[in-house]
């Protein structure tokens, strides 16, 4: 990528993308702001210090804390110490909470943000290919409870966002291809030329220097921009961005976060495709295309690693059902997303018997 580039989400918040951008940090933090509270995930200090290097010689006052890794920061527990720290500094509305890592991470730090005096603003530094363009983005955030994933949390827009490709250096392959669902995610549901451009090298799009990744990055950050800025807090149409999600979040509460989320996405987008062909809205090309370019990657697209009932009772507590009624997202054609609500029980449970290896 030659000259970085920067993305609206409506008039919301800015993301920037490019490579060696991290310098761009602090002017994105708000002027009136005298100290800011660094928070990134322990074991993963390297881009944390290089911002708070950045802020300090922007003239702030900077904390920093370490929180546990991944799904193990996304608790009420964390949630709470972070808000020990911002008590003890005396932060007020006008300092600023600094989140550098994975989407565990801005999930949390927005959280914190969202609920410090009842907002203060937030910068996310993703440092994760499934955080650049998909968790940092947009605004939602929140934390896990012992029922279920993210069901504490808050719709709270960042000051702005910094994606600094080559920050992906360092993440463990494995972390980069679970990115890469929620890449997919973005041409199954608006953009099919995702699609093309994983399925024509999908060896350059899970490298962290290719151009053909940092093409993927804007192209899928531009389908979020575009769904939250018409509906920020999720009335209805934002819904389509949990495509995969309905049984997704469900695989990874019975795996006891085993599964990498994007992995877990992955699994239920095929989950998804398989409910939308049963029901005569997606073609047999349509649902062969998911398995294909899911496993090009190297993303799974198998699952029998809980009981029916299990997974059934975990998505009951998924947050776009209505009463007794599940919601789920399925395509109706490429790149049409449409809802499909309280589908029969035998329908749900032939759709993931076929997701048998
Ligand atoms: N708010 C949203 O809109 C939204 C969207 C998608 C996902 N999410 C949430 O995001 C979370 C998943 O995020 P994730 O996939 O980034 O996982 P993660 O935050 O657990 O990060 C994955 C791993 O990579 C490590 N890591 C991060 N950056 C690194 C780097 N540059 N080099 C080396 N190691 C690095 C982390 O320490 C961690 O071990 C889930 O909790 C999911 O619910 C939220
Ligand atoms: O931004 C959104 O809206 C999404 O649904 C994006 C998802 O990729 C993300 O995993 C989100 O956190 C899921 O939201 P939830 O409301 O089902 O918790
Ligand atoms: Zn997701």
């Amino acid at each position: 990528m030659s000259e970085p580039v920067v993305i609206a989400v409506g008039d919301l918040h800015d993301v920037v993308v490019g490579r060696g951008v991290l310098e761009r940090v602090p002017g994105l933090v708000p002027d009136a702001a005298r100290q800011v509270l660094v928070v990134r995930p322990e074991g993963l200090e390297r881009y944390a210090s290089a911002v708070a290097a950045g802020l300090r010689d922007a003239g702030l006052v900077v904390h920093e804390a370490a929180v546990p890794d991944a799904e193990r920061a996304k608790t009420s527990a964390v949630a709470a110490e972070l808000w020990a720290v911002l008590g003890q500094h005396a932060f007020t509305r006008t300092d600023v909470v600094v989140s550098v890592g994975g989407g565990t991470v801005t999930d949390l730090a927005g959280f914190v943000a969202a609920t410090w005096l009842r907002g203060v603003p937030v910068v996310h530094v993703p440092t994760t290919l499934l955080a650049m363009v998909d968790a940092a983005v947009g605004g939602k955030t929140g934390i896990n409870t012992a029922e279920g994933k993210n069901l504490v949390g808050a719709f709270h827009s960042p000051a702005g966002v910094v994606c600094d490709l080559d920050v992906l250096e360092t993440l463990p392959p494995a972390d980069l291809v679970a990115g890469l669902a929620e890449v997919v995610k973005g041409g199954f549901i608006a953009d099919p030329r995702i699609l093309e451009l994983v399925e024509g090298a999908p060896a350059d799009a899970a490298r962290w220097d290719s151009p053909v990744l940092a093409e993927l990055v804007r192209r899928k950050v531009a389908v979020k921009a575009e769904v939250v800025a018409a509906d920020p807090r999720e009335a209805f149409r934002r819904e389509v961005l949990n495509y995969g999600h309905t049984l997704g979040h469900a695989v990874e509460q019975v795996s006891g976060f085993g599964v990498r989320h994007g992995e877990a996405v992955a699994v239920g987008m095929v989950f998804a495709a398989e409910l939308g062909h049963r029901t005569g809205t997606v073609s047999d090309e349509l649902l062969a295309r998911h398995r294909s370019v899911l496993a090009a990657v190297g993303l799974p697209t198998t699952y029998d690693g809980a009981s029916f009932e299990a997974l059934l009772a975990a998505m009951a507590r998924d947050k776009k059902s209505r009463g007794s009624l599940l919601r789920f997202v399925v395509l109706d054609g490429l790149a049409n997303p449409v809802r499909l609500e309280g589908p029969d029980e035998s329908l749900l449970r032939a759709a993931l018997d076929a997701l048998a290896p």
